[in-house]
């Protein structure tokens, strides 16, 4: 019998191997204007849109007919002005595709040495990210560099790619280069793959070789229970938790961390629950933000649903609609965490309902 996306696995563990190679290497070389300021005023550099080059490649060769729906599209770099950025994208995404690298999962996919594209292959990869997604069919979703103000910092940041069939994701691979193996030894080696299998569970394999351990979070206990949180306070906000963290009754501090590397160490234990709560309104979450991290929630034991106990939903298009935040913890937290969302959404709402 064969194994539920075996194939599809394999291929997205060896694009977001290849993807976070090349984004490490970009950072120790990145100068200063190969970094964009996108329209929403969000920083892009040259590794996200190869990153998101080398992924979409590898996919359409493997998958013609599967869509994409990715963080980043070329429509700067098409412009007279982006000439060098896309030079340097071409050539990184090139370097990226036709590496040998000599790990045992990183199977043909058509790629390595004289795999190189021209610049319009490599801009057309790009470009295929556009798709709409929407409730039916198979579709992948990339976020190249999840994270990108903590890859800039040189701090945590994940390559994020996940398979959603009928809007339910089925896998999800990140690539945390930044992430120590084990967060007891924060100077010991770096570089985290973490893989789900909708109904097969969930793996940390490392980034430099075949190496996997099965992740289950552990029950829930209150004296060391803690929160990851983002860095931004403008993603999420810091007093919502903290308030949430007085509820509970909780004493240790939260962990800040950038990007999907949150649901990582969630997965594994390092950090009781992930909650990122709306801080204005108007912001929808993308669904290549959660995507890959919801299924590791779900495959290593936990829940994840909205602030109104409602599980998120793929099947919206490339968003995840309104706004309500995001609640995800242990299973036998699940109930008093929301609960404590719950009341500090109330008081929260209070002075607002006063004035109006
Ligand atoms: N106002 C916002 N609210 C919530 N998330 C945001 C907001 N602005 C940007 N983001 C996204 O949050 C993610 C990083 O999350 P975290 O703070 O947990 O590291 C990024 O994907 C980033 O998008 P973008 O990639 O466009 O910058
Ligand atoms: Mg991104
Ligand atoms: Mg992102
Ligand atoms: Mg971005």
């Amino acid at each position: 019998m064969s194994i539920a996306y075996a194939i599809e696995r394999q291929l997205a563990i060896s694009a977001v191997r290849r993807a976070c190679l090349l984004t490490s290497s970009v950072f120790n070389k990145l100068v200063k204007n190969e970094t964009l300021v996108k329209g929403d005023k969000s920083p892009v550099t040259v590794a996200d849109y190869s990153a998101q080059a080398v992924i979409s490649s590898m996919l359409h060769r493997a998958y013609p007919n599967d869509p994409i729906v990715g963080e980043e599209d070329a429509s700067d770099l098409r412009a007279e002005s982006g000439a060098s950025l896309r030079n340097r994208i071409v050539e990184l995404a090139n370097e990226a595709l036709t590496a040998e690298l000599g790990i045992g999962d990183d199977a043909d996919w058509g790629i390595g040495p004289g795999s190189e594209q021209n610049a319009d292959e490599v801009l057309d990869a790009i470009d295929r990210g556009r798709y709409e997604g929407g409730r039916t069919g198979r579709m992948w979703t990339i976020d190249p560099i999840d994270g990108t103000k903590g890859f800039l910092r040189g701090e945590q940041y994940a390559v994020c790619l996940a398979l959603i069939v009928d809007a339910q994701v089925q896998l999800g691979v990140l690539g945390c280069p930044n992430l120590p193996i084990d967060w007891l030894k924060p100077d010991g080696e770096k570089g985290c793959l973490f893989v789900a299998v909708r109904g097969q569970g969930a793996q940390q394999i490392k980034l430099s070789g075949a190496e996997s351990t099965r992740l289950t979070m552990p029950p829930y206990t209150p004296s060391t229970f803690n929160f990851l949180e983002s860095v931004e306070a403008a993603h999420s906000s810091h007093s919502t938790i903290s308030g949430i963290s007085a509820i509970m009754g909780l004493t240790e501090p939260p962990i800040r961390m950038d990007s999907q590397a949150k649901y990582g160490c969630l997965a594994r234990g390092d950090g009781g629950a992930y909650v990122r709560m709306p801080t204005g309104a108007g912001y929808k979450e993308k669904i290549w933000d959660h995507a890959t991290g919801s299924l590791l929630v779900t495959e290593s034991g936990g829940i994840i649903t909205d602030s109104r106990g409602l599980p998120l939903d793929f099947g919206l298009g490339r968003t995840l609609g309104e706004n309500y935040g995001i609640i995800a913890t242990v299973k036998d937290a699940h109930g008093k965490l929301l609960s404590a969302v719950q009341q500090v959404v109330a008081k929260e709402e209070e002075p607002l309902k006063s004035r109006a």
